[in-house]
């Protein structure tokens, strides 16, 4: 068992009240999972504070209380560390509670709105394609090799990264490559971390409910770059304007990539069609299987990481080019002559991203069906945008349920109506039920259609008032395909 005031290195403390060499059995921030000996971490969050929790946590046993304020009437026997940011002591004490895995393997984060999960997990997939050990944090799952393990979020707790970045290290990893959302920035979920670079991919709209401003969300992305060693890389993509605004006040080597200004890792998209991508890089054509001009930059990215992690070009490119990428991130269905596209564009710039990629491989009169819905509880403002974009960019719309989690689906769907003019209208239909509003666009479809499913990508459940109830949308099309084009 670890002592605390081991635990409590490097932590920035205000004060101190009791036994420092009292023996921790755990580190909780949840007084729900409190045990015996645990040190209960109380954290002030979006929904309430967890210093109202105090005394819960050592009615189940805790017996370290770290906080920003004491509470009133202090327990004897009990040890009480002020600090000054319980939520980045927490990261802290984790990764010393763990032994700092993170100095025994090398971690990669990629933050920017969209592309982490597909970069990661192309990192991933190429390490362990080249022969390493590898671990992967990501929206889709964590990963120890080949090993599943479940994700809940995009980035895990403080407390679950240095466990998981420990498992990994005990099993060998040389290498984990993490996203890093904005929440998790700001939340200091990755305090305590030691990266060993950090890529940006881009920054759009979203999140702006949690963040307020764009400002604000441009400042939580930048927070990683800030505090990046300096013996890591950061490697940005240079296209993006916000991009130079992530190295302002880095230490790291400042490295970039792009397709259109001049860059570290430079790419040129030499033809990009349904079935990959031609890209010319350093005097080099290279195929890929990846789909669509964003994917260019995800590529791109994931070249700059692992030669800056000290890989071969040559080798990375080649293993590269036979990776096909993460679940749900344009996942193509072709049955009975109609083609499916599965993708987890949840954001304005994704969706309008993928519809372009869509319209600029589509030959003939084919019909671009658009299925899309907004999640609940999440940016409002983005609902209008997202219909408005696919309205321009498809040749019908059918508006359906996302995760309207805690929201009424009918809400969040007059939002997006809203985005809409009155002749657009014509163009869209309205069916809550995601089945029924899918199994329409496939009734509406003649063979050499595409129908975009938009929005749920990998997930395979449908979040409804806290409840998540099984549903796949490749799963559903399919079925529907199959059955629709049998008759
Ligand atoms: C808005 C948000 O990010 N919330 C995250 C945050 O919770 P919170 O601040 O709301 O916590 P809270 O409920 O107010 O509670 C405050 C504190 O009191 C404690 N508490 C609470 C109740 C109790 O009985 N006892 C107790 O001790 C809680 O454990 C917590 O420490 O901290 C929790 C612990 O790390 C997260 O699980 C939780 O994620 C929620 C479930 C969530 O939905 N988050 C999403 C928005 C999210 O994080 N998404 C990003 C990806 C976004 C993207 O890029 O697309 C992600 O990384 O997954
Ligand atoms: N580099 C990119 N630029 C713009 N759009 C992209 C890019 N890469 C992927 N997309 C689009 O965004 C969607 C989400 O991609 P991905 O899952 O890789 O992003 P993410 O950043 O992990 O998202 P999340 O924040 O939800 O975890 C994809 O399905 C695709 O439509
Ligand atoms: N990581 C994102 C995922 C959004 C996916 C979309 N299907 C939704 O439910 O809004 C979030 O939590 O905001
Ligand atoms: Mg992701």
């Amino acid at each position: 068992m670890k002592v605390l005031k081991d635990i409590l290195y490097k932590v920035s403390l205000t004060s101190t009240m009791g036994d420092m060499e009292r023996a921790v059995s755990g580190i909780v921030f949840d007084s729900r999972k409190v045990e015996d000996g645990s040190a209960f971490v109380a954290i002030a969050g979006t929904q309430v504070d967890g210093h109202e929790f105090i005394s819960t946590a050592i009615e189940k046993g805790a017996t370290t209380i770290i906080c920003e304020t004491l509470p009133a009437s202090l327990v004897s026997a009990i040890t009480y560390v002020q600090v000054a940011n319980s939520a980045k002591a927490l990261g802290i004490m984790a990764a010393n509670f763990f032994d700092n895995p993170s100095d025994q393997i090398k971690v990669v984060a990629i933050t920017g709105t969209n592309g982490k999960t597909t970069t990661v997990t192309l990192l991933h997939q190429l390490y362990v394609a080249m022969g390493y050990s590898a671990g992967l944090l990501s929206t889709v799952e964590n990963k120890i090799n080949e090993t599943v393990i479940p994700a809940t979020h995009t980035t895990p707790d403080a407390v679950s990264v240095q466990a998981l970045l420990r498992k990994m290290v005990d099993e060998g990893c040389t290498h984990c490559f993490m996203e890093a959302s904005s929440h998790a920035i700001v939340q200091e979920r990755i305090a305590g971390l030691k990266l060993a670079g950090a890529v940006f991919t881009n920054i759009t709209h979203d999140h702006l409910d949690y963040h307020g401003t764009f400002d604000e969300y441009i400042k939580a992305k930048k927070k990683l770059f800030d505090e990046l060693p300096k013996n890591a890389f950061a490697l940005i993509n240079g296209d993006d304007k916000r991009g130079l605004v992530m190295l302002q006040n880095c230490k790291a080597t400042h490295q970039t990539f792009a397709l259109k200004s001049s860059a570290d890792f430079k790419g040129k998209i030499i033809s990009n069609t349904l079935e990959g991508l031609e890209l010319e890089i350093n005097n080099k054509l290279i195929w890929f299987r990846m789909i669509g001009a964003f994917n260019a930059y995800n590529l791109l990215g994931v070249l700059g990481a692992a030669v800056l992690l000290g890989e071969e070009e040559d080798e990375v490119l080649r293993t590269l080019s036979g990776i096909r990428g993460a679940k749900g991130r344009f996942d193509r269905i072709a049955i009975g002559g109609i083609i499916a596209i599965v993708d987890y564009a949840h954001t304005p710039d994704a969706l309008d991203n993928v519809l372009k990629t869509i319209n600029g491989v589509r030959t003939g009169n084919e019909q671009l069906i658009t299925v899309v819905g907004c999640g609940g509880n999440r940016d409002k403002t983005k609902r209008p945008v997202m219909a408005k974009i696919a309205v321009a960019e498809s040749t019908k719309v059918i508006f359906t349920s996302d995760n309207p989690r805690f929201e009424d689906p009918m809400d969040i769907l007059r939002d997006m109506q809203a985005g809409i003019s009155l002749t657009e209208t014509r163009k869209t239909l309205t069916i809550e039920d995601r089945r029924e509003a899918i199994k329409t666009a496939v009734m509406f479809s003649q063979k050499g259609d595409i129908i975009l499913i938009a929005g749920k990508g990998h997930e395979d459940y449908q979040e409804i008032k806290g409840v998540k109830h099984h549903f796949d949308d490749a799963e559903v099309v399919t079925e529907i395909l199959e059955q629709m084009t049998k008759n």
